[in-house]
């Protein structure tokens, strides 16, 4: 198993988001967090990648490294796309341009390797971020909306990315308002006030 949640309850701004929510992720999963607005989604997802520690009832084991992408792009529009993935929050560094520049093609940047962030379009900002499922080792990847100003193909290639990903022994947790392709067999985690997917 690479993570367990037992009986999470998570209160914010006076409101109960939800309470007694369990389920693990183990090698091959690729589960899809659906909920509302406001339903709790990216608070659930820092908590699983321990970007908040407190504020929260329940347990969190989480067994591997993890690759954590949030809702909002870390894109920094001063950097090249090559700069900005050179290194990762998480201590991961990509000093290796052969690399990086590999990554920027999966994504259908490359050409645009050494231009300045700032002047990517939303959609291709948010391919940089997303660059690093091609460079990242981390087996848990943690999602937050990544097909946010994503076209057609390209969500159809990260679900190709999200297979390979589980086929190799990695686990995929990704929150999105828009249906997976059947193919990908994800199972889901619906929030709503409470409950056990
Ligand atoms: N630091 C905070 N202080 C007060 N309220 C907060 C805080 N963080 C989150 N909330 C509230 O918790 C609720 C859940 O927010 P969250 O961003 O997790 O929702 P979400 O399911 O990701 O929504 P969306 O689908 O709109 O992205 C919201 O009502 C939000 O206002």
């Amino acid at each position: 198993m690479l993570l367990e949640a037992v009986d999470l309850g998570i209160e914010r701004g006076g409101r109960d988001l939800f309470s007694g929510l369990s389920f693990s992720l183990s090698a091959g999963d690729i589960v899809h967090l659906r909920g509302e607005n406001g339903a709790g989604k990216t608070t659930l997802l820092r908590i699983l990648a321990g970007l908040s520690r407190y504020g929260f009832e329940g347990h969190v084991s989480r067994e591997t490294a993890c690759l954590y992408l949030g809702h909002h792009s870390a894109v920094k529009g001063l950097l090249s796309p090559r700069e900005n993935l050179r290194w990762h929050p998480s201590g991961e560094a990509f000093p290796d341009d052969t690399v990086i520049d590999e990554a920027l093609t999966e994504v259908g940047l490359y050409g645009y390797e050494d231009v300045p962030a700032a002047q990517l379009s939303a959609g291709q900002q948010r391919r940089v971020d997303l660059a690093r499922l091609y460079l990242s080792d981390k087996p848990l990847w943690l999602l937050d909306e990544p097909f946010t100003a994503i076209d057609v193909a390209g969500v159809a290639r990260l679900q190709q990315r999200f297979l390979e990903h589980a086929s190799r022994g990695g686990a995929v947790l990704l929150s999105s308002h828009q249906a997976l392709d059947a193919e990908v067999k994800a199972r889901v985690l619906e929030i709503s006030g409470g409950g056990t997917p």
